[in-house]
């Protein structure tokens, strides 16, 4: 019983317990319920919240598209209308670019032909490349031909080289041989000068100028080697009362009519001035009365001067090939009552200054104080000489020829030559001498300055002619006067010794100047009569007067 009370006690209790769960459960269920409908409440709330701001979003989101729309619709109007625009001027855009493809057309085609040609002249060159091919195989041959010459070329070239250098010491030898018969030339010119002699007398006629009476001249034919003259005098009553007729035979080295020329003259004193270039002093002289053509003969265009100068030129540059150097001055005196003028110097200076002579026995030159010197380097400035001389003797005197008349000119050209292979030098000059008129003029008929003046070309005329002739007559150490005027002083070291001497007689044809032109004769026949220096003269001798 105890343990069915205690079952059921316990089944109460169990039920009691069941009932308390029950209603816990219960109450939870309640708790839960209200709980669940308070967080559905709360779910709405929020679901209706969310939609509402879903919705208020949508709205925004539809007015941002419905705008955006409307903008877009707007803009692509625009761009239709551009568009629309674009369409209008694409017309004319695409007749352009038709053109265009038109064109290009063309050219394409053109293009096509162009390059056919090309394909034609591609076909052409290829087969030209064979040819060319084949012509190279050819050279290449040839070359391999000339190749294996080369060694024997090579030995020709060796053989010429060997030759060439066999010919330049030839050349070397000839040269020296060249020089060294240069001085045997120089020297066999020397003797041929000495055995024609050291003093020469050539005889001038000038033509006549007018109409006025010619003598009676006999000339040797222009052509024949003259050196004869013949004056035929008139008839002369003789001491005795007969009437004879009296000739003037004279010879001289040449003769030359009024025909011949300056070059005519100058050929057969072109030996002459070949001496100066070889180291001789040479004087050429021209003696006459006034008017005879002394000028004409040593200083016109074509006179001794400048013919004489341009020799030198020629012949000192042909000199050059055997190593001789020349160098050349010039100077021009006047010898005018006895004083000596330079006439390249200054005009107001003539018959002012004193000039000196000096000479320097141990080279034997001779120089004057204080006158110009020309360097001549250039032909041409004989010319310039020559007309400096006219002009200042045409400042010293109312007419230059008067000047001319009554005084002495000296050209004095100095040639100095030096061997640059064998060091010889040498030394020679030139002096080419216009005396003054030699007519005689009677002392009572001249006064004052006219007298002085005759008087000092009397003496320096008279002085040439004894210097000369005691040249001729001297032994070694014979007094030669030369001192006794300006002009054989100047001449000093080229009148005598080792010098060459050349005297022009200038004459007139005029029966009028017949004295004058036999005193000229006579004075020239006694200078050619000389005999100077080491070697004889050729002699010329005065063919008997009749
Ligand atoms: N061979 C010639 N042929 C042509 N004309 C000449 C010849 N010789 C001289 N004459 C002329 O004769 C004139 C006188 O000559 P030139 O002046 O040379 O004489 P000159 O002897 O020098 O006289 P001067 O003593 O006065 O100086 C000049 O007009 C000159 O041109």
């Amino acid at each position: 019983m105890e343990l069915e009370r205690q079952s059921s006690a316990h089944k109460m209790k169990i039920r009691d317990v069941q009932q308390e769960h029950e209603r816990q459960v219960r109450q939870l269920q309640d708790e839960m319920r209200s709980r669940f409908e308070e967080l559905q409440k709360q779910q709405q709330e929020q679901i209706d919240s969310i939609t509402r701001e879903a919705n208020r979003q949508i709205d925004e989101e539809r007015a941002a598209r419905t705008k955006e729309v409307s903008e877009l619709k707007s803009e692509a109007e625009k761009e239709m209308a551009k568009l629309e625009a674009m369409m209008d001027g694409s017309g004319e855009e695409i007749r352009r670019l038709r053109g265009e493809v038109q064109n290009l057309q063309m050219d394409l085609n053109n293009e096509r032909m162009t390059s056919r040609s090309l394909m034609e002249k591609l076909q052409e060159a290829a087969s030209n490349s064979v040819k060319m091919e084949q012509n190279a195989q050819e050279l290449r041959t040839k070359i391999d031909m000339l190749q294996s010459d080369g060694s024997s070329v090579q030995q020709s070239y060796s053989t010429l080289e060997y030759r060439y250098n066999e010919a330049m010491k030839e050349i070397q030898t000839l040269n020296q041989k060249l020089r060294a018969e240069e001085t045997v030339r120089r020297k066999l010119h020397n003797q041929i000068q000495e055995m024609k002699g050291n003093i020469r007398v050539f005889c001038r006629v000038r033509p006549p100028l007018g109409p006025e009476e010619c003598a009676n001249i006999s000339l040797p034919d222009k052509d024949a080697e003259g050196t004869q003259i013949e004056i035929l005098g008139g008839e002369e009553r003789t001491p005795f009362g007969n009437v004879i007729s009296k000739n003037h035979p004279f010879a001289f080295d040449k003769v030359f009519g009024p025909a011949a020329q300056n070059a005519d003259i100058y050929e057969e004193i072109s030996q002459l001035v070949q001496s100066a270039l070889d180291g001789y002093n040479v004087c050429i002289f021209a003696y006459g009365q006034t008017g005879s053509g002394k000028t004409f003969t040593m200083s016109s265009d074509d006179g001794m001067i400048p013919r004489a100068v341009r020799q030198i030129y020629q012949t000192a540059r042909h000199l050059e090939e055997r190593d001789w150097k020349y160098s050349m001055e010039g100077s021009f005196l006047e010898v005018y009552n006895e004083n000596i003028n330079d006439l390249l110097g200054n005009p107001n200076d003539m018959d002012k200054d004193k000039h000196e002579i000096r000479h320097d026995p141990k080279s034997m030159t001779t120089t004057v104080t204080g006158v110009t010197t020309v360097n001549l380097d250039n032909p041409s400035k004989v010319e310039i000489i020559l007309n400096r001389a006219m002009k200042n003797r045409s400042v010293a005197a109312t007419k230059a020829n008067e000047r001319s008349s009554r005084s002495h000119s000296v050209f004095i050209l100095r040639l100095m030559g030096y061997n640059t292979a064998t060091g010889e030098r040498c030394e020679g000059t030139l002096n080419l001498v216009d005396l003054a008129g030699s007519e005689r003029l009677a002392h009572s008929q001249s006064t004052g300055d006219r007298l002085k003046e005759t008087q000092s070309i009397n003496k320096s005329l008279a002085c040439l002619g004894d210097v000369i002739a005691a040249l001729g007559n001297g032994k070694d150490g014979n007094h030669i006067p030369y001192r006794n005027s300006k002009l054989t002083y100047l001449l000093q070291y080229s009148l005598g010794g080792n010098s060459k001497t050349l005297m022009f007689v200038n004459i007139s044809p005029l029966q009028a100047h017949l004295a004058e032109t036999l005193t000229s004769l006579k004075f020239a026949t006694k200078v050619a009569n000389t005999y100077i220096g080491t070697a004889k003269s050729k002699k010329t001798k005065a063919i008997t007067e009749s």
